[in-house]
């Protein structure tokens, strides 16, 4: 069989791929079967996904294999990672899924941190700290609702069960709760027992490649579905894209997974939990094949979606791209990794204030404003690099970058021309192909990383940005210094 399916879901979109392996051209092909928006929605105060909406979207993706003449099939699935679903012991939910920017946590780990310091957390489990990792939106859960919780599955786990009635915790995306100890590989029991948590309320930890089961035959009559055998892959989205990425170098090289998130870091076959980590907040997101993500969460293009949201324009990010194109470069520029930007109820507000904060202007057209964002990302990116290989006292010399991010020119040229360093840009569907490599190489048709991800370089346009010099780079760092110290101490200029 050639028909591997994989099922990508990030937080503002979600897509249903059909990959195929051509062994004679070293090549794997992709078809975009099937698009869905994603997003969260506000009810009474919290912020919710609709995982019942994302479930028949997989359907119809489904039944559109089928009718593209597909009877049998592999399939995978991946989304965005913390976020979680309670399951009685009837395996129905419990409660709607919270959306992880969901307000509720904001204090939770200032509170949790006084039964448990955070160097101790990050020394057992290596995870940066997010206010919406798992760990803390568990801390804040209903007490009630956790015990009478039989399973707590990740997002992606509970899509698996949703089609194959199989329990399982996947390991890519079961890191990203901060739960996991690396020294055990397994559940950290001082960690459950802080959140009064058994161990039976989880699944057992299964690595990717595993073959979980077939949809269930109810299922399949039901909706006219295609023959698929589930294979467990990186139900992370971003531990998939990490696979998807088409380094053909050891080890000079970063990637960032560039979409909703930015996603910056290496691959490593080891963690590194060490102080100096914890204070730079990288973490060790467990990947494939037994190495570690060793990246930082950066605010993302986040920041242009909802820029995009609030104009309630039918403006393209392509569109908003030119725009930015005709601004003065570098002279709005905000720390885009302050909390603040993590969802406010006004994007461009926020920016605005920032900017009038730390004495600058404020961005009073969507042009300024988009520039303002790929300017300060790409500078926000140029720090987390520094930083990165002084933490692991690695040089990098191509930097990755997949994703839809992968599609701004201005925002890949900006930061080969910023971090001095040659960006190489695609493929965009980075997350879909490592869920389908992981498939291909589980069914022994490729065998192993290297060779798959000679396949990826050989069948997507990678774009290369050489670094070009800015003039008044001095200038710029010094004002960017400045700029992020002022808002710091929350002083204008
Ligand atoms: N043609 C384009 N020009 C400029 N930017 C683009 C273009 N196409 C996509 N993007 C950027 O890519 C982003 C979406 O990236 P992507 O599709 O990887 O995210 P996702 O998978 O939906 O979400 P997640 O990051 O949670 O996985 C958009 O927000 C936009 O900023
Ligand atoms: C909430 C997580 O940090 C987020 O899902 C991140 O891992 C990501 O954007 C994956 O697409
Ligand atoms: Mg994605």
């Amino acid at each position: 069989m050639n028909n591997y399916i994989a099922v990508d879901i990030g937080a503002s979109s979600g897509r249903l791929v059909m990959g195929t392996l051509h062994k004679d051209s070293e090549q794997i092909q992709l078809q975009e079967i099937h698009r869905f928006s994603n997003s969260f929605t506000e009810k009474e105060e919290h912020d919710y996904w609709d995982v019942d909406y994302l479930f028949m979207e997989i359907v119809k993706g489904l039944q559109k294999v089928k009718k593209e003449g597909v009877d049998a099939c592999t399939l995978g699935m991946d989304t965005w990672a913390v976020d979680y679903v309670l399951l009685d012991d009837n395996g129905k939910r419990i409660h709607e899924v919270y959306a992880y920017r969901d307000k509720r946590t904001k204090e939770a780990p200032d509170k949790l941190h006084r039964k448990i310091s955070r160097s101790v957390v990050y020394s057992k489990t290596g995870i940066q700290e997010q206010p919406f990792n798992t760990l803390y939106q568990l801390y804040v859960h209903d007490s009630n609702q956790l015990q009478r919780a039989d399973k707590i599955m990740m997002v992606p786990d509970y899509l698996y069960y949703r089609l194959t009635g199989k329990l399982m915790n996947e390991m890519t995306n079961a890191s990203t709760m901060q739960l996991l100890n690396l020294d055990t590989r397994e559940f950290d029991e001082d960690l459950l027992e802080i959140l009064n948590l058994r161990r039976s309320q989880f699944a057992e930890l299964t690595e990717p490649g595993v073959k979980l089961g077939r949809i269930l035959p109810e299922l399949q009559r039901e909706y006219d579905l295609p023959d698929c055998e589930l294979i467990v892959v990186p139900t992370h989205d971003t531990a998939s894209a990490v696979v998807g990425v088409p380094a053909q170098t050891h080890g000079s090289w970063a990637y960032i997974s560039s979409g909703t998130w930015s996603l910056l870091g290496v691959e490593r076959p080891s963690p590194l939990n060490t102080p100096e980590a914890m204070i730079a907040n990288y973490t060790n997101e467990w990947g494939a094949y037994g190495t570690y993500r060793f990246l930082k969460n950066i605010m993302g293009l986040w920041m242009i979606q909802e820029v995009r949201r609030e104009t309630q324009e039918d403006i393209s990010f392509a569109e908003l791209v030119e725009l930015a194109l005709r601004e003065e470069p570098f002279r709005y520029l905000v720390y885009c990794n302050d909390n603040r930007f993590l969802n406010p109820s006004s994007m461009i507000q926020e920016i605005r204030n920032y900017c009038l904060e730390t004495g600058q202007p404020s961005p009073d057209t969507i042009g300024k404003l988009a520039r303002c964002i790929f300017d300060s990302l790409a500078l926000t990116y140029k720090d987390s690099i520094q930083e990165l290989q002084k933490l692991t006292d690695q040089s990098i010399e191509t930097l990755h970058i997949v994703g839809g991010g992968a599609n701004n020119e201005l925002l890949c040229q900006l930061t080969a021309d910023v971090a001095q360093v040659e960006v190489l840009a695609g493929p965009t569907e980075a997350t879909a192909l490592g869920n389908i490599i992981v498939q291909i190489i589980g069914s022994g048709q490729l065998h192993g990383l290297e060779e798959a991800r000679r396949f990826v370089g050989n069948s997507f346009h990678i774009k290369k940005y050489k670094p070009q010099p800015i003039q008044g780079m001095d200038d710029i760092t010094s004002r960017w210094e400045q700029i992020k110290a002022k808002a710091k101490a929350n002083q204008p200029i």
